[in-house]
């Protein structure tokens, strides 16, 4: 089919926002900046075309079409352009929905049609990030520069930074040719050590794999006690928590939205040494301006123990309903 004459250029983008959607080589059709990008900024906030009030699960095609059955024929117009990766109809219309949806709020569980926030493609490294939905609306952000003409990516899965490439192909069912991807590289090799260790300090400083299950990473039977039983050492829980910041960074995946979720955990745990000496590393450690600097000071920590490990294991534990 001639581009020009595809459905897709028919879907109406938000109003100003810096995007146009355009054939992409090997993955469809994708979200293009129509000009440079902000980090930070905002790209895009869309409202949902329609909206169903169900598990995703549970949705047939029935109530899709009782939803377009109340959308004015314009709207209707736009669901029709949808076509399965960009090339044939839809078989099914709750197919065309499932590919095509964001979930708004899980309790109750409400769904919702965004059709083009559903063209931007997947990057396991993207330059954008679309947020917890909130305001019945799906918004994206930019996390760093993007030039103009550069795809517009987020990341399809929330817990992609501790899976190496063979285990998010196997989730996403597409193979992803993003720079993390590129099977044999010298950056996919670190990339997959980097989003491994990340899981293992994860598990080490919370206790539990993704999931909740037990880690298949950390083998060593001592370790794993300590970490389950959140009995690790101050130093240790704030040298784990900063390398995998520090992994973070150095994978490309390090952004506003990142630290503002971890930060304040992380000077918490930096603020409740109560060794003095090991109160001086910590703070100095939390000044430093990255992520790798932070972690290098606080290594200088390993192995001392704090007089607050007690009382904060003892608070942790009682926190997760493990006896004290
Ligand atoms: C929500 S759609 C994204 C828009 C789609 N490309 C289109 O043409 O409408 C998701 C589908 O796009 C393709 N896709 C997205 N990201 C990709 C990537 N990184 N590599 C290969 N295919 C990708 C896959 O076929 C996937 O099932």
């Amino acid at each position: 089919m001639d581009n020009s004459d595809h459905p897709y250029q028919r879907l109406q983008v938000p109003k100003d926002a810096p995007v146009i959607l355009k054939a992409t080589s090997r993955k469809g059709w994708g979200a293009f900046a129509s000009r440079a990008i902000k980090k930070g900024a905002l790209i895009m906030k869309e409202q949902p075309l329609f909206t169903i009030h169900k598990h995703q699960d549970d949705i047939k095609d029935r109530d899709v079409l009782a939803a377009l059955q109340r959308l004015t024929p314009t709207e209707k117009e736009q669901f029709l352009c949808l076509r399965d990766k960009g090339i044939t109809l839809f078989r099914f219309v709750n197919q065309a929905f499932a590919e095509n949806s964001f979930a708004l709020s899980t309790d109750p569980p409400i769904h919702g049609a965004f059709l083009i926030h559903s063209r931007i493609n997947h990057s396991c490294i993207p330059n954008a990030k679309i947020p917890e939905p909130g305001d019945n609306a799906v918004s994206s952000f930019a996390v760093r520069d993007i030039a103009k003409g550069e795809e517009i990516t987020f990341c399809y899965n929330t817990d992609f930074q501790c899976r190496t490439r063979a285990d998010r192909h196997r989730e996403l069912r597409f193979v992803c040719e993003c720079k993390a991807c590129q099977l044999g590289t010298p950056f996919q090799k670190a990339s997959d050590m980097r989003r491994l260790l990340i899981r293992g300090s994860q598990y080490l400083t919370l206790g539990v794999d993704l999931k909740g299950e037990k880690s298949a990473i950390i083998i060593d039977r001592n370790l794993r006690r300590v970490a389950e039983n959140l009995l690790i050492s101050l130093s240790t829980r704030l040298i784990y928590l900063l390398l995998g910041m520090a992994l973070l960074e150095e994978e490309g995946l390090m952004d506003h939205f990142q630290e503002e979720r971890m930060s304040p955990g992380i000077l918490q745990i930096a603020g409740m040494f109560a060794t003095e000496s090991n109160m001086k590393i910590a703070i100095l450690a939390v000044a430093q301006e990255t992520w790798l600097e932070k972690f290098c000071i606080a290594t200088k920590l390993y192995g001392q123990a704090d007089r607050a490990d007690r009382e904060v294991s003892a608070a942790l534990r009682s926190m997760h309903g493990l006896t004290v």
